[in-house]
């Protein structure tokens, strides 16, 4: 599909860190390259653990203030990625984080009274419709989301997918809408290499803990090797959410990884992947907008 307009890539992402942890490098591939980049985040992630000892007054049961802190965060992980459109869904504040409270049979994890304001248990059809707002003021060809299990089950990441792939199907400017994925082959391959890395300075997870799709249903590879700097100064300023190293004895981005609040170490993959999800395929085996 021959663009002549400027490309313009959208992306909807439920927490200030989604971006950068499922789509940072392609972020800094497509905004070095001049792509016009709109940001839209759902939740300033006020319910997040806090790593930094120093930090824990910011909770959600102390003073509450971690949202406002996640936003500044979220400003530095833009300035890192070359981003300058960033919003958030309905406005600063709008929609809260909705917690580890996951509706799933089974999930032993604490069922909290979600907050009135909790954006997985929100008016949907506001949501759609400031989605919308936004899809067709910025006419972007190009949108990005989560699969419809939002990547590993999170309440807010299923909201996002379903909202998005609702208010993307209203509006005709967008061309194609790909779902970010890891395939079980990198996956692997980067915790192999991990294995192989010195100064880890976490247990290095199984690939059976992570969350991630069969290779052979990956649409899109796109190479992000040259953003691998740009990708680790915005995983480092999410300072609150991510532990960051790199192997100081091989350099190379391959040998460096993260690691959540729950302090499993995971890779820095130099690839990330998406499956289209709608919209023509053409020449969109490692380009999101396709010939
Ligand atoms: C990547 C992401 O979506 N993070 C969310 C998530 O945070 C995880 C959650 O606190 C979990 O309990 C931890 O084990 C894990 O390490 C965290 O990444 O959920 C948070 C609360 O909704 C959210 O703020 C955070 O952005
Ligand atoms: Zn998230």
């Amino acid at each position: 599909m021959n663009h002549t307009a400027p490309l313009r890539l959208l992306l909807v992402h439920a927490h200030p860190d989604d971006e950068t942890l499922t789509t940072g490098g392609t972020i800094a591939h497509y905004a070095a390259r001049g792509v016009q980049i709109t940001l839209v985040t759902c939740t300033l992630g006020e319910e997040g653990e806090i790593i930094p000892k120093e930090l824990q007054g910011l909770a959600s049961d102390q003073s509450d203030q971690l949202g406002g802190y996640r936003i500044g965060e979220l400003q530095g992980a833009c300035k890192a990625l070359g981003v300058t459109d960033f919003r958030f869904l309905g406005g600063i504040g709008r929609w809260r984080d909705s917690g580890m409270t996951w509706s799933q049979p089974g999930y032993a994890g604490e069922l909290s009274e979600p907050h009135p304001r909790a954006f997985a248990i929100g008016d949907r059809r506001e949501q759609e419709a400031e989605l919308e707002t936004m899809l067709r003021e910025v006419r972007p060809q190009v949108v990005v989301t989560y699969t419809d299990d939002g990547g590993y089950g999170h309440p807010d990441h299923v909201r996002a997918h379903q909202i998005t792939m609702s208010a993307t199907s209203r509006v005709a400017e967008v061309e194609r809408v790909f779902h970010t994925v890891r395939p079980r082959g990198a996956l692997a391959d980067g915790l192999q290499r991990l294995s192989k890395s010195e100064g880890v300075p976490f247990p290095i997870a199984d690939i059976e803990e992570l969350a991630h799709i069969p290779d052979d249903a990956v649409t899109t590879a796109l190479d992000v090797t040259d953003q691998q700097s740009s990708l680790m100064n915005a995983l480092r300023s999410h300072e609150t959410q991510i532990s960051l190293w790199s192997d100081l004895r091989n350099s190379g981005p391959s040998a460096a990884g993260f690691a959540l609040s729950n302090g499993i170490a995971q890779p820095i993959l130099d690839v990330e992947h998406y499956v289209l999800a709608s919209g023509t395929p053409d020449g969109c085996a490692d380009d999101l907008f396709g010939t």
